[in-house]
């Protein structure tokens, strides 16, 4: 395509590549008439993408102009596949009149619509979020954060290291990914790894470097907040982010088009600040998604019985972001507790879910009213809720604190109901532009145009009953036609008894058409009533928009408040219905768990009625920090050391335990390592990625983290796997002193715990009947006995003649073992590393004294040095 001048092409042509020339990346949809219009190199991507016809639309500088369109009124569908596809697309709209001067209708981009700002309800799934991140690279290895999701009003705050930055990305899981245009080969690759490596898998968009500028950044965060400094919020200082929050907001508002007038909040995260749930963990434990990646089950899925997606998303959060200090997940517990009432399935959150039946989603409305983009039906939901939210505000007395705050936002703002309920009809119209939006008696004016429409029947009437007395003629008829206006139609035997104010419009084969001075003034008024009342009617729209905008900030709490409320009844239910208890948090070091069960697991045996599940205790402190977990596979043992991790993560939240008793000390992390499935995609082998993952933990853990290894080693051979697993398990032991459950096949690991104090062997217990096996899924002290594989393998359907192979190859091999009585102690300490002499250049360098050198010396110094080298 030759854009260099734009004056040989068409009129149109040159708007069209002049809107192009300002969003170079993004697709661009043109409107023109009933459609959107792609063009060139857009067309030809959106034809693959979408599977609509490419087409041609004549020539522009002499060059054929390709084309693809799509309907305007299935724009949604088509901007919702494009942004799963991760696309960007913006949206130019006529904002001209038609035929108000020369050259077509002026056209502007209204909205670019990006995977990471969206906030159409029809675009956004109702449970999670569209997160946009900024990464901003920052000097000395570090990088600023900041984040935000349009349809909520805070902007979220952090600064790390490069090399934290993996973690980062992958617990704010973002949508779309910003960065500058400026960053530097090295940060560039890296961001690649992090996203190969599936530290998150969003598309990224480049932006230019000034937009990262700390000083802006700050500004415009003091600009939403309507404050003179960021102390308040601990945000001052945080340069790194700050440059992040500048773009981050710039590219927000050049989506929208305007200013997120709705953004009145800024939290600053610290890494400390939130057990730390690593994407491992978070994938292990099947938080929100199966490890196939499904939705259900999994611990969200059992937990999620919200009424509101607001509810959702906050369960959502809550879940994935447990924070270390205690005091809002014993606010939540307290809060769960007075909604409980007495039990017996009977308590105030019944009544309350009843009531958040139907509630709409006001976190989202007001962000979209605050965005002027908000739609009639949704003021009109909105309306209800209030009504609704009123209610319940007044109705409820609440003697727990957190509660009390709760139903205090829930007072909808003054006014707000009042005036919805006064300016819209309360079945509008879907879209502004059609009419038919605001109610009657609102607006003098457009009850006056809405007359003159409604009343056209009768006046016709009226004019016909008199002209016919006037003129005589039986058969005159006053009619209407969208070509020929209003007219009055005579017969052509009638036509000599015309008056003189008529004047003919029309001739028929039969009859005659006839306009008169009275008629024509009508036709002026009625057809100009109809255009007036669409614009009347879009004008108070935006007056209405207006008046809502000072009620954001209280809608927004409102809206926070439904969810919270939302939340704690749905975790009141979840207790009473699936019989949890409340944990307990002390200051000592302890995960003491009475009677545990998996949730998950037990919801999966009662809905299949396999059986009872079998609860198990748990008892980690200060002088038992080690479990060696042994016994037969299909035994229990991964689903006893995942129990363990989602209690203390449920505890963690604020929420209630599938226990009968649970007390829990101080938490920082959860880290697991789990299974093997084979990282094909970042070509890494099952034992790599293995002793990856357990390398992170070992420099990571603390002795206030839970850590499961599950059968570590178990990806290379016997010895090496077998030295590696009783090497990790000392120096979790020794050095780290986590809380650690160590699953493993390799019986000799149950030796560790004669050596060291604080290392128990517990093994799930299993009995055989005759040649088969009966688990008994109960963690029983001490090692476990043998190890059943031939019996599980019986069970999973292996030919009996293999089995007969087997249980000889064994005895056999067992007698073996007898026989050689090879003792190797696995958990001595290891000898004392060689030392080795010293090379030449490093005996040289030690004898250079760098203080004492002049700059010609240290020259000197280094050529010797070099030649030293081998
Ligand atoms: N406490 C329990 N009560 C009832 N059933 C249980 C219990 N624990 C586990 N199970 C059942 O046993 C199955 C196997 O459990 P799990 O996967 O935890 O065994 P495992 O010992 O880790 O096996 P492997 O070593 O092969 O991984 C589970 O899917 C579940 O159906």
């Amino acid at each position: 395509m030759n854009k260099a001048d734009l004056t040989e092409h068409t009129p149109m042509m040159a708007q069209y590549l002049a809107l192009k020339a300002q969003h170079p990346d993004t697709l661009l949809l043109y409107r023109m008439g009933d459609f959107y219009e792609l063009f060139y190199a857009d067309a030809e991507k959106a034809a693959r993408l979408l599977d609509i016809t490419l087409t041609q639309r004549g020539q522009s500088a002499g060059q054929p102009v390709t084309m693809a369109g799509v309907p305007f009124h299935a724009l949604e569908n088509y901007l919702g596949r494009l942004i799963r596809l991760g696309e960007s697309v913006a949206i130019a709209e006529q904002v001209g009149e038609v035929g108000a001067a020369k050259g077509p209708v002026e056209r502007k981009v209204v909205r670019v619509v990006t995977p990471g700002t969206l906030t159409d309800s029809e675009l956004l799934p109702d449970k999670s979020e569209s997160v946009l991140l900024a990464v901003h690279q920052g000097a000395r290895a570090r990088c600023g954060l900041a984040w935000l999701a349009v349809t909520q009003g805070v902007v979220q705050l952090a600064e790390c290291t490069q090399a934290e930055l993996g973690a980062w990305l992958a617990r704010i899981a973002p949508s779309e990914l910003i960065h500058s245009a400026g960053i530097t080969q090295r940060f560039e690759e890296q961001l690649a790894g992090l996203r190969q490596g599936g530290m998150f898998a969003c598309p990224m968009s480049l932006r230019p470097d000034w937009q990262f500028d700390a000083a802006l950044g700050r500004r415009k965060l003091l600009e939403h907040l309507g404050a003179a400094s960021l102390q308040a919020w601990n945000a001052e200082g945080l340069q790194d982010a700050h440059a992040a929050a500048a773009a981050l907001l710039q590219y927000a508002e050049h989506t929208q088009g305007r200013a997120l007038s709705h953004v009145h909040g800024v939290r600053v995260q610290q890494s400390d600040e939130l057990i730390h749930l690593p994407l491992a963990t978070r994938r292990n434990l099947e938080l929100v998604k199966t490890l196939r990646g499904e939705d259900a089950p999994t611990l969200f899925s059992l937990l999620d019985t919200c009424m509101t997606g607001m509810g959702s998303r906050l369960l959502k959060t809550w879940l994935l972001e447990p924070r270390r200090d205690r005091g809002d997940a014993r606010r939540r517990l307290a809060a769960t507790q007075a909604l409980r009432g007495t039990g017996g399935g009977q308590g105030p959150w019944q009544l309350l879910r009843g009531a958040l039946k139907g509630v709409s989603d006001v976190e989202r409305i007001t962000a979209r009213i605050a965005l002027r983009q908000v739609r009639p039906r949704e003021l009109v939901a909105l309306c209800s809720t209030l009504q609704k939210s009123e209610l319940l505000a007044q109705s409820s007395q609440a003697p727990e604190a957190f509660l009390a705050q709760i139903f205090n936002d829930l007072q909808p703002p003054a006014e707000c109901t009042a005036l919805l309920r006064a300016a819209i009809l309360e079945e509008p119209a879907a879209l502004v532009r059609d009419g038919g939006v605001i109610a009657p008696g609102f607006d003098a004016e457009l009850d006056e145009l809405r007359a003159i429409q409604n009343n056209c029947d009768g006046f016709l009437l009226d004019l016909e009953t008199r002209e016919k007395a006037r003129t005589g003629i039986p058969n005159l008829r006053v009619q209407f036609n969208k070509v020929h206006g209003f007219y009055i139609e005579v017969t052509s035997s009638h036509v000599d008894k015309v008056p003189g104010d008529y004047r003919r419009r029309q001739t028929l084969k039969n009859a005659e058409r006839f306009i008169t001075p009275e008629l024509k003034s009508f036709e002026d008024k009625a057809l100009s009533a109809q255009e007036r009342g669409l614009a009347r009617e879009k004008w108070l729209y935006e007056q209405v928009l207006d008046q809502l905008q000072p009620h954001v900030p209280r809608l927004t709490r409102l809206a926070q408040a439904l969810a919270a409320l939302d939340v704690l009844c749905c975790l009141a239910e979840r207790s009473l219905t699936l019989d949890w208890c409340a944990p307990q948090f002390v200051a000592e070091p302890c995960i003491d768990i009475e009677a545990g069960r998996h949730p998950v697991v037990q919801a999966r045996l009662a809905e299949t009625s396999s059986g009872a599940f079998i609860p198990n205790h748990t008892r980690l402190n200060a002088n038992t920090r080690m479990q060696i977990i042994t016994g037969p596979n299909m035994g229990g043992k991964s689903t006893y050391m995942r129990q363990v991790a989602l209690i203390v993560l449920l505890a963690s939240m604020g929420s209630h335990v599938p226990a009968t008793a649970c007390r829990l000390g101080p938490i920082d992390a959860i880290h697991t390592r789990i299974g093997a499935a084979d990282d094909l995609a970042n070509a890494q082998s099952t034992f790599m990625l293995e002793m990856t993952e357990a390398a992170q933990i070992l420099h990571a853990a603390t002795p206030h983290s839970l850590v499961l290894m599950d059968e570590i080693g178990r990806g290379t051979s016997t010895f090496d796997g077998l030295a590696l697993a009783s090497g990790i398990a000392t120096h979790l032991h020794d050095r780290t002193k986590a809380f650690t459950l160590f699953a493993t096949h390799y019986f000799e690991l149950t030796e560790l715990s004669a050596r060291h104090q604080h290392a128990v062997n517990v093994h799930v217990g299993a009995t055989e009947s005759g040649h088969d096996i009966v688990f008994l899924h109960e963690i029983q002290p001490g090692p476990a006995s043998r190890s059943y594989g031939i019996q599980v393998a019986k069970l999973a359907g292996v030919p009996a003649a293999v089995l007969h192979h087997a249980r000889h190859t064994l005895a056999a091999l067992e007698e073996r073992a007898g026989e050689d009585d090879l003792q190797v102690d696995l958990f001595a300490p290891p000898p004392a590393p060689e030392v080795q002499a010293a090379s030449p250049v490093e005996a040289a360098l030690a004898q250079i004294n760098p203080d004492a050198l002049s700059p010609r010396e240290a020259l000197d110094a280094l050529y010797q040095l070099k030649r030293l080298a081998p």
